[in-house]
């Protein structure tokens, strides 16, 4: 499966962000032919809680939606859109990411489960609860027989739902993110090559670029870690636009050979899902 990961600038104006995406989606599938292509963390939208409201859309109708689903048509790929605000019901807001089949359809949304609420003492504070509400509901999409799970920037720290989507099956974990200049130097990488290697699968990320003069500066680096937890491809911090050949082979042949998963004392602990 050829995975196209579009590492993109974002200002303000959403239209222009939405049509930056749509340009350089272009681009890619022109070079690379991808099958999948991902997007970044609140590609359309600037980060932060007071940009959320006045940028949401709803799912599937807003103008993000709508041309994420004509680019998925036109191109006959999958495209893991990256995240946008979503306006839910009763007027909540979401950090939600969908994702588009080759016929243009709404194959999944998955809504951040974690809120990113955090207090970095001379680092970083945020709170996306001021403002976001949050998912409820695992996603695992399949694409040509591989079931794929999704998560959002912070759901990486949370090791169980990772462990979770490996239990089901998955063979990789999609997460738009955008790490910031505290938090990305110190566990960006390490966070996926343990999700990694915990799971055996692999782990892609989709960062915006980076942008010094932005209020929320993101990491960038957008990565794919295989399965043995090496660093298959990453990106600078730059706009940027990875592609790779994943082999799922690698996920049978790490599992055969370090057989964590049925070595498990399934008898003395376990991670559950408790509702769908
Ligand atoms: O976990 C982190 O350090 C960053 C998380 C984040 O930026 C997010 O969830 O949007």
């Amino acid at each position: 499966m050829r995975l196209v990961l579009l590492q993109l600038k974002g200002s303000k104006d959403k239209i222009a962000n939405v049509q930056n995406a749509v340009g350089k989606l272009e681009a890619a599938v022109a070079e690379h032919k991808p099958r999948l292509v991902t997007l970044p963390e609140c590609f359309n939208c600037p980060y932060g809680t007071k940009y959320f409201r006045e940028y949401s859309e709803s799912i599937p109708n807003g103008y993000t939606s709508q041309q994420l689903s004509s680019l998925a048509k036109k191109h006959q790929i999958y495209i893991v859109g990256g995240t946008i605000p979503e306006l839910g019901e009763n007027n909540a807001i979401y950090n939600t990411c969908t994702v588009w089949s080759p016929t243009g359809d709404l194959l999944a949304k998955h809504r951040k489960m974690h809120l990113f609420d955090i207090d970095v003492k001379g680092g970083i504070r945020f709170k996306e609860s001021e403002t976001l509400s949050a998912g409820n509901d695992f996603t695992i999409i399949n694409v040509d027989g591989h079931r794929i799970g999704i998560g959002i920037c912070y759901d990486i720290r949370f090791e169980e739902m990772a462990r979770l989507y490996r239990n089901e099956g998955c063979e990789m974990i999609i997460y738009p993110a955008a790490f910031n200049m505290t938090t990305g130097p110190l566990h960006w990488e390490l966070l996926q090559r343990s999700r990694a290697n915990d799971n055996q699968l692999y782990v892609v990320t989709t960062s915006p670029a980076r942008d010094p003069s932005a209020e929320y500066v993101a990491y960038g680096h957008s990565m794919i870690v295989d399965p043995w937890a090496k660093v298959l491809k990453s990106a600078s911090e730059a706009e940027e636009t990875l592609a790779a050949d994943i082999d799922f082979d690698l996920v049978k042949q790490v599992r055969q050979q370090i057989p964590v998963f049925s070595q498990r004392r399934l008898d003395l602990y376990s991670t559950e899902r408790k509702s769908n």
